[in-house]
């Protein structure tokens, strides 16, 4: 097994951290000449990465190959996808398990890496295609022998935002009279907004949980239940669900169908499972999700180059750590200009800050560096008329990365004052960068901009299925590589327990089930909060 170095110790930081010193200056009167831009452009499975607007030269691209090389990062990629287990904190109790969710993917060739793992998820690649076959015939049908039109998936967190982005943005897709919904959280105004809009008796309710035992989830299978009902309708025949095998809600007498993922699969890497599978392949049919999978899968292929500008993952990853550890830059906006993209930024939100928001190494250690950036964006040009100006002028430096494809995907648009708008969509995305980058000088200071803000550019032809799926492959690996790169471990979330913990508590209060002591935190809390006498 490769072994595990602290960031810290590597040598490759001290010439990096000399490096900072003096960043490749954008805003430089002649800081991008044509040959720099040229240069500054890596692609893979579609997508051409221009990063000329990072604030790097050769001497920091050499330096960051030097990084990568010394961590291992490829040699760690390629044992994550034969099965090492990366999931775990040396010399504590920790998960301890494999990091195998590029399995669900690897189903292209007779010779997959993690041959027991894909050969699981071909498993259930064949009963879903065998499920919405029998959905297409009609032999799944309502007590009325009518067809379901909609699929309402119920879940959260990994087990919803991933799909739910990846449905919104290949919406363009949608069989003819197909279409999915969402609930996620525990709020029943969320809950009843949805249901209002639904013919329950042509809606499957997918209900998607790894562990079974999610509240929010749990609570919001039982209000679906109940609104069934109280329709007059039968939940054995509208209910399915994926979940890990062997969990609370592995019970396939409760359900229609039942699908599994498995332990060596996070969930916030799951899109790729059956828990994206089902409400996917419901909407778009089976083909066009495994165009997904094979986006996935030749993007987790590239990500095993050795060269960092061959490797658009690892180059991702690699800008992101400079940004970061050595410009000392606390956050990354993700800025898509195709509005279908529209809940992918909360999706890598869960994966990349969920991963990496750690302060313990893989070897049981508090953290000497920083680790994971808090991660936000919403789709340009929204943004421009709404937070650009704190990204142009504001006193916290944002590395950008923006999302664009040449061609939009209905293909409908119109041609005013010379230019269609998919070219103002563009143009708008290319030139954010620029000013970002080369700034302005004024004499009035308000309105000076200083440049050096940097920023990267991702585009491809077209969002597709294929192209949705090497996009979040390329997220998925890039946050896999800074992990490494950081020595910590991206596949846990310990983070998330306290909260549960002490809601938990709360909530046994409320339930009159155990009481609080009068002087607890909760108690006072709850009675500020007016929900306790
Ligand atoms: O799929 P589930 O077991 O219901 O989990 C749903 C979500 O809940 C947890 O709190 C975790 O923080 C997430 O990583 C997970 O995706």
């Amino acid at each position: 097994m490769t072994t595990w170095k602290d960031f810290a110790d590597l040598k490759a930081t001290q010439r990096l951290t000399e490096l900072a010193q003096q960043p490749y200056n954008l805003a430089r009167p002649d800081s991008l000449p044509p040959e720099r831009i040229a240069a500054c452009r890596a692609s893979a499975c579609g997508f051409d990465l221009l990063y000329a607007t990072q604030r790097v030269d050769d001497r920091v691209l050499v330096a960051l190959q030097e990084l990568a090389d010394e961590a291992g990062l490829v040699a760690q990629h390629k044992a994550m996808k034969s099965g090492a287990v990366m999931n775990r904190i040396i010399g504590h109790a920790s998960e301890e398990r494999q990091v195998l969710h590029t399995a669900c993917r690897d189903v292209f060739s007779d010779t997959p890496l993690a041959p027991e793992a894909t050969a699981q998820a071909k498993e259930q690649l064949a009963r879903l295609k065998q499920f919405l076959a029998e959905v297409d015939s009609g032999a799944v049908c309502n007590g009325q022998g009518q067809s379901f039109t909609t699929m309402l998936q119920v879940g959260i967190g990994g087990s919803d935002l991933g799909p739910r982005a990846l449905y919104l943005a290949l919406e363009r897709y949608r069989l003819p009279g197909r279409s999915a919904r969402f609930i996620a959280n525990v709020d029943p105004d969320d809950a009843a907004a949805v249901l209002s809009g639904l013919d329950l008796s042509r809606t499957l309710i997918n209900v998607v949980s790894k562990s079974g035992s999610t509240l929010e989830t749990r609570t919001n299978e039982e209000l679906v239940r109940t609104a069934l009902v109280n329709a007059g309708l039968n939940p054995a025949r509208h209910l399915v669900a994926v979940t890990g095998a062997g969990s609370p809600m592995d019970d396939p007498d409760k359900y229609r169908a039942s699908f599994h993922m498995y332990d060596y699969i996070g969930g916030r890497y799951s899109a790729t499972s059956m828990v994206g599978g089902v409400t996917l392949g419901f909407t778009l049919g089976y083909d066009q999700f495994v165009e997904v999978l094979r986006g996935a899968h030749e993007m987790d292929k590239a990500a095993e180059q050795p060269a960092l500008r061959d490797n658009l993952p690892l180059l991702m990853a690699m800008l992101g750590i400079w940004n970061r550890n050595f410009l000392g830059y606390n956050t990354v906006a993700v800025l898509p200009y195709s509005q279908a993209l529209l809940r992918f930024p909360a999706h890598l939100q869960q994966c990349d800050m969920e991963s990496n928001g750690k302060q313990v190494s893989r070897c049981g250690s508090p953290v000497t560096w920083k680790t994971g950036p808090i991660v936000w964006g919403e789709p340009g040009t929204n943004g421009q008329h709404a937070f650009y100006q704190l990204l142009h002028q504001g006193t916290e430096i944002v590395p950008a990365e923006f999302i664009g494809f040449r061609c939009s995907q209905h293909g409908r648009d119109i041609t005013v004052s010379g230019t269609t708008s998919q070219q103002k969509l563009v143009a708008n995305m290319l030139a954010q960068s620029l000013a970002m980058a080369q700034g302005r000088s004024h004499d009035n200071p308000n309105k000076h901009f200083a440049g050096n803000r940097p920023s990267s550019v991702l585009i491809a032809e077209q969002l597709t299925p294929y192209a949705m799926g090497a996009l979040l492959a390329l997220y998925e690996n890039r946050i896999a590589f800074q992990g490494f790169c950081w020595n910590i471990n991206s596949f846990d979330q310990e983070g998330v327990q306290l909260g549960k913990v002490l809601a938990d508590r709360l909530l046994a209060a409320l339930s009159g089930e155990k009481a609080l002591s009068a002087d607890a935190p909760e108690s006072s809390l709850l009675k500020a909060a007016g929900m306790a006498g």
